[in-house]
């Protein structure tokens, strides 16, 4: 299924334009975000996040990164406002994160990266039937990106709602997935605060391992994540 990519020397970003053209697509993510370069957008209305009957059904490590999904047969858990036109159902999240220090999120801020970058990703279930046929769709896909920085306080558990900062501020612009297949179909939204997890949680993320498919060795899985690209010219809006 597909072709293997990772994060390593071979197989990392800089090769996934061989399997993947769109890589050097116009609308690929993430991006460097610099905030005074962002346009403030008056019609962008406050972001809503409803996450409270949220109900996990697993946690799992899909070789590139552990996702926690939902139960997305209903609305139950959706985000809408800011940038979007329809409510997106809450489908999965999960973490890039680096080996150490400040290298880890995909997206950075005026060339500051962060310990780790948390993405929620949800799809537009009123115009789609199925998550893989709006994977596709430019419109398809909205993806939450928080920033995690290391500090002494810990986060309660995976629980997507207490894992939201005190503001909902954002940055938004048009992308796609960070990782193959790269479809360009993900409006992006990244908060502006950063949430603080502790050095512990932090390590355990880095602590995760994977296995290599082929010669089956186990890797540390760290620094996956893909270094900013090209912005083509693209706006980033930012709500007030
Ligand atoms: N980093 S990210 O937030 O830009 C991101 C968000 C969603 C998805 C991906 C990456 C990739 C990575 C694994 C699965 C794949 C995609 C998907 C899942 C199931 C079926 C089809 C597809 Cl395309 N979902
Ligand atoms: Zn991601």
């Amino acid at each position: 299924t597909g072709h293997h990519w990772g994060y390593g020397k071979e197989d990392g970003p800089s090769s996934w334009y061989k399997n993947y053209p769109v890589a050097e697509g116009n609308r690929q993510s993430p991006i460097d975000i610099v905030p005074n370069e962002a346009s403030r957008d008056r019609d962008l209305g406050p972001l809503m996040i409803n996450y409270d009957h949220c109900t996990s059904i697993n946690i799992s490590n899909n070789g590139h990164s552990v996702v926690v999904e939902f139960n997305d047969s209903d609305d139950r858990s959706v985000i809408k406002g800011g940038p979007l036109d329809n409510p997106y159902r809450l489908k999965q999240f999960h973490f890039h994160w680096g080996g150490k220090g400040h290298e880890g999120s995909e997206h950075t801020v005026s060339g500051k990266g962060f310990a780790s970058e948390l993405h929620l990703v949800h799809w537009n279930a009123v115009k789609y039937k199925t998550y893989g046929e709006a994977s596709t769709a430019p419109d398809g896909l909205a993806v939450l990106g928080i920033f995690l920085e290391g500090s002494i306080t810990d986060f309660k558990g995976f629980n997507p709602k207490c894992l939201l900062p005190s503001s909902l501020h954002f940055w938004t612009y048009l992308g796609s997935l960070t990782t193959p297949p790269l479809h360009e179909s993900v409006i992006w939204i990244v908060l502006k605060e950063p949430i603080e997890v502790s050095e512990k949680q932090l390590g355990m993320l880095r602590m995760l391992l994977f296995t290599e498919e082929e010669d089956n060795q186990k890797m540390r899985m760290e620094n996956n994540f893909r270094p900013p690209q090209p912005l083509k010219g693209r706006r980033v809006r930012s709500s007030n």
